[in-house]
């Protein structure tokens, strides 16, 4: 049985990028487009493919984007745990319903759901994270002690699919100052950075000012 990456038992290092190298080179493709009428409004789901990671990435998009200027854009990374179960181990579930709300309030507005599970190591080595985090490690420390760095994301898929979208420039929703670096090196023009606010919780107040102290968040 071969086994994937995302469920090896030993950490498996996905290619390394980044943020704070050159963009890297890949092709995406616009894969399919359909209706995606939501509790939060009307929008349309784009699929795409694309040379790197194969991986299935999509955007979320409400009303006319195309040869926009200023489209509020929220990038995610996919968080099994807390986009699906509602953990309260982290702030994704809240985040993203921040987004979808806001951006159904808007004319046009994108998410675009990267499938970056766990800042990129995969869904099996986030969990391997977390049981060390059980054990007393910080997120940064627990993906150190796999092997890995604290953040192993690229946006040059995402810079490509905002490119398809026809989108001239955006308003970042984040409060990742790195995702607003890698977007404008692989070429995406960010008008603006704003804040993504969610409440703390007492399982997620220790995650958040790691997040804050070691990975420069602006919370
Ligand atoms: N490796 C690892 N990944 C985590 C952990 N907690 C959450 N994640 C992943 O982190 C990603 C979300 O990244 P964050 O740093 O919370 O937020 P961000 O997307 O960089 O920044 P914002 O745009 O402000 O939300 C998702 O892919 C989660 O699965 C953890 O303890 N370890
Ligand atoms: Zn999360």
């Amino acid at each position: 049985m071969s086994i994937k990456p995302e469920s090896a038992a030993e950490p498996v290092r996905p290619p390394r990028p980044s943020v704070s190298g050159s963009p890297l080179k890949v092709n995406v493709e616009h894969f399919a487009t359909a209706n995606l009428p939501t509790r939060y409004g009307q929008f349309r789901i784009v699929a795409f493919k694309n040379d790197r990671d194969g991986k299935d990435h999509v955007a979320v998009i409400h009303g006319d984007v195309r040869g926009k200027q200023g489209v509020l854009t929220r990038i995610h990374s996919e968080c099994l745990t807390g986009d699906v179960f509602g953990s309260l181990k982290c702030d994704c579930g809240p985040q993203l319903n921040a987004a979808l709300e806001e951006i159904a309030e808007q004319e046009a507005g994108i998410i675009l759901y990267m499938r970056q599970e766990g800042r990129g190591i995969g869904l099996a080595n986030k969990i391997k994270a977390y049981s060390l985090q059980d054990g007393g490690l910080d997120t940064v420390e627990a993906n150190e002690h796999l092997g890995f760095d604290d953040d192993l994301r690229d946006y040059s898929i995402s810079a490509r699919m905002l490119e398809l979208l026809g989108v001239e420039s955006i308003v970042l929703m984040t409060n990742n100052p790195s995702k607003v670096e890698g977007l404008e090196q692989a070429g995406i023009v960010v008008d603006e950075r704003r804040p993504i606010k969610t409440v703390p919780n007492p399982h997620n107040y220790d995650y958040l000012e790691t997040k804050r102290l070691k990975s420069g968040h602006l919370l």
